[in-house]
């Protein structure tokens, strides 16, 4: 069900035409649609059934939003964090300490003593290095830290480079060969509970194949590690999976195809199942709305110039991500021309040769599929405010985060008192 649809020639978010948000707040502006959040919250939950009782913890990296966590804590989701601050918001937006996975390549003394005053599930630890500053930690607290290893269990995401984590080249994890002698080490050392393993081999994943390959080998070692007397309670499969951004593109596999591929690979670990998912969560549920500033001519196609930028939605420029790009209120033709925004890079290039709407200056445009790995990666570059967000639900709209415009950034700069009159 797509909740961003054309009715009566406009498009909708839910029940909110587009073009009252758009007055209303400015462009460009973000839009989440709740029930598309919802809906695919509970189609994950479905297609893990009958798992029992898997902890599925959101990754709040994906959309950080107050909101958002508000709206998945309450379909019952954990966190995956990977700061203090994303775990501040997830226990701000109510989210249970026990829900919450502290992932994180390079967690610093004051965030693990954080979230072991505050509680957590587990930490996902990257390597022994890490367990042992952990394990002094929650010494000195008079804690044992409920942990599990992440393990880089080698093998290739076949996802963009940027975002693939799980080859022994990347930074990520625990090279699986290691693995045993870290969980043999880690045993000794109190203040430490390891009791998982862990696995996230990369984003935007359009094949189960490496999923699979990666959890087998997560099998095989729980076996081994079980055989040389260790506990193993949880074992974390992360995210990972990828969510239709071109028409055009095949589909990535489903969740309930992801689901059955769980349940085969996992049967007879006997362990608590925990998951990571954040794209799948919340990256269709979003959109950017722009205006188009103005069309200009060019050589081989116009360029459409609009008013959000790099800094808006940096994928696109990062990754060379695909985006839809659509009319809110189409005038029945099309064209090919190039999408760009107004930030003074070759790089802030949204569409090259895109067949698509045609449009005109003060036309609204919005790309698709901006929920996740969008607002959150905005910056101010080019001194450009920062995008709100505006979270609909049914026929009622409210503004989630406001523009943090640029007097704010003015006046976090501060003159040196030696510059000063
Ligand atoms: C450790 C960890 N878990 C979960 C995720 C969420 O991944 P995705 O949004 O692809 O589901 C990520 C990001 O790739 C991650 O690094
Ligand atoms: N930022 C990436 C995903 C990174 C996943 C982080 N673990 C993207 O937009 O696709």
């Amino acid at each position: 069900m797509d909740h961003f649809q054309l009715k009566d020639s406009i498009v909708h978010c839910e029940e909110v035409p587009l073009p009252l948000i758009a007055e209303a707040v400015g462009t460009p502006v973000y839009v989440y649609s709740s029930a598309t959040m919802r809906r695919h919250a509970r189609v994950f939950r479905e297609a893990l059934e009958p798992l029992s009782d898997p902890l599925v913890a959101y990754a709040v990296k994906a959309n950080p939003n107050a909101a958002v966590l508000a709206t998945l804590a309450r379909e019952g989701l954990g966190a995956d964090v990977v700061s203090s601050g994303e775990y501040a918001r997830a226990r701000a937006a109510g989210i249970a300490a026990d829900k919450i996975v502290f992932s994180g390549v390079g967690k610093t003394v004051e965030e693990m003593r954080l979230a072991l005053e505050g509680g957590l599930c587990q930490f996902n630890l990257e390597s022994l290095e890490e367990a042992r500053m952990l394990a002094e930690v929650a010494h000195s607290l008079g804690k044992a830290a409920p942990a599990a290893f992440r393990i880089n269990p080698d093998v290739e995401a076949g996802s963009h480079a940027k975002i693939s984590t799980g080859a022994a080249h990347n930074k990520f994890g625990l090279p699986i060969d290691d693995a045993l002698a870290a969980y043999r080490l880690a045993r000794t050392l109190p203040g430490l509970d390891v009791r998982g393993v862990a696995v996230h081999i990369g984003s935007q994943l359009t094949s189960l194949a490496p999923l699979e390959r990666a959890f087998a080998k997560i099998g095989e070692l729980i076996r081994v590690l079980r055989a040389d007397g260790h506990r193993i309670d949880t074992a974390d499969l992360g995210g990972g999976l990828g969510v239709p951004y071109d028409p055009a593109a095949p589909l990535p596999p489903s969740p309930e195809d992801y689901g059955e591929m769980v349940r085969r690979l996992t049967d007879g670990w006997d362990v608590r199942l925990i998951f990571e998912p954040g794209r799948l969560i919340v990256g269709n549920a979003g959109v950017l709305l722009t205006r188009v500033i103005r069309v200009k001519p060019g050589v081989v196609h116009p360029f459409i110039i609009v008013d959000a930028g790099m800094n808006d939605l940096m994928r696109p420029s990062l990754y060379d991500a695909w985006h839809a790009i659509e009319a809110v209120a189409p005038r029945g033709e099309q064209w090919v021309a190039n999408v760009v925004g107004p930030v003074c890079e070759t790089g802030d290039t949204f569409a090259t040769a895109r067949s698509m709407d045609r449009v005109e200056a003060d036309d609204l445009l919005f790309f698709r599929t901006a929920g996740a790995y969008a607002a959150t990666m905005a910056s101010t570059y080019n001194s450009r405010p920062l995008t709100p967000e505006v979270l609909v639900d049914g026929d009622r709209w409210a503004v989630v985060r406001e523009r943090i415009d640029v007097e704010a950034l003015i006046k976090a700069d501060r003159i040196p008192y030696w510059m000063q009159p």
